[in-house]
């Protein structure tokens, strides 16, 4: 049987072929192909997460919200896989996570009801929905709070037409996925 493991795994092998260009290839269409989204244009408070490692990259589109005066709020991870958003600017500092991931050090807690749109870190999903984290859960609890538009991207090896995983009843899902190609058009 597939576990939402074995795909985890594979989504992560899939990731881990491209190159430092490929992944600038990658930040500038999530950029164009996530602002261009109405849900984007009319949000005044954005939650994002800064990516590490494989995660496809957020770090322009953080500094595209910034430049577009939006809101912008990262999580940080509290006991018993809880999450807060605060806001951040072009002066944040960052602190890294014994887990890995920098978070803002300071700014304001925002309340899930305050943010407009959020941008849900996965590693492979379905087209409608359906989504694979990094297994700490904390989105599957925080998202029944929100009421925002709620987007993934993922590159097309990462999105399934139906879930090969086991579902489970916490499971919560996005509103869109956004698919980033993976070839480079040379032509
Ligand atoms: N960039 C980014 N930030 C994010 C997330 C994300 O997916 N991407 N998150 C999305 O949720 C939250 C953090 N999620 C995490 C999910 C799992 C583990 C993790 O590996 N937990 C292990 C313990 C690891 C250890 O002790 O070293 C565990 O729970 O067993 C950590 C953080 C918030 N910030
Ligand atoms: N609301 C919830 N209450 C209790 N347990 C939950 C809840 N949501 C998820 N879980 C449990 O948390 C564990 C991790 O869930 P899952 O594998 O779906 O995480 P994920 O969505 O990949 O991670 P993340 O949201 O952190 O990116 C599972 O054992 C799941 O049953």
């Amino acid at each position: 049987m597939v576990t939402k493991q074995n795909v985890r795994q594979q989504a992560l092998a899939n990731l881990a072929v491209f190159s430092d260009e490929q992944y600038a290839y990658f930040m500038q269409q999530i950029v164009s192909k996530v602002t261009a989204l109405p849900a984007w244009q009319s949000a005044q408070v954005v939650a994002l997460t800064i990516s590490q490692a494989k995660e496809l990259p957020t770090d322009l589109l953080i500094q595209t919200a910034l430049l577009q005066r939006k809101v912008v709020v990262l999580p940080r991870v509290l006991p018993n896989k809880q999450m807060v958003f605060m806001t951040i600017t072009q002066n944040t500092r960052y602190e890294r996570h014994k887990f890995g991931m920098l978070e803002p050090v300071d700014g304001r807690v925002v309340t899930p009801s305050e943010i407009d749109f959020v941008l849900v870190p996965g590693i492979a999903f379905t087209q409608n929905g359906h989504r694979v984290g990094f297994g700490g859960g904390y989105y599957d609890r925080w998202l029944p709070q929100v009421t925002a538009t709620k987007i993934a991207v993922s590159i097309t090896a990462n999105v399934f037409s139906q879930p090969i995983w086991p579902l489970e009843t916490t499971d919560q899902m996005v509103d869109q996925v956004i698919v980033i190609d993976e070839e480079i058009d040379n032509e």
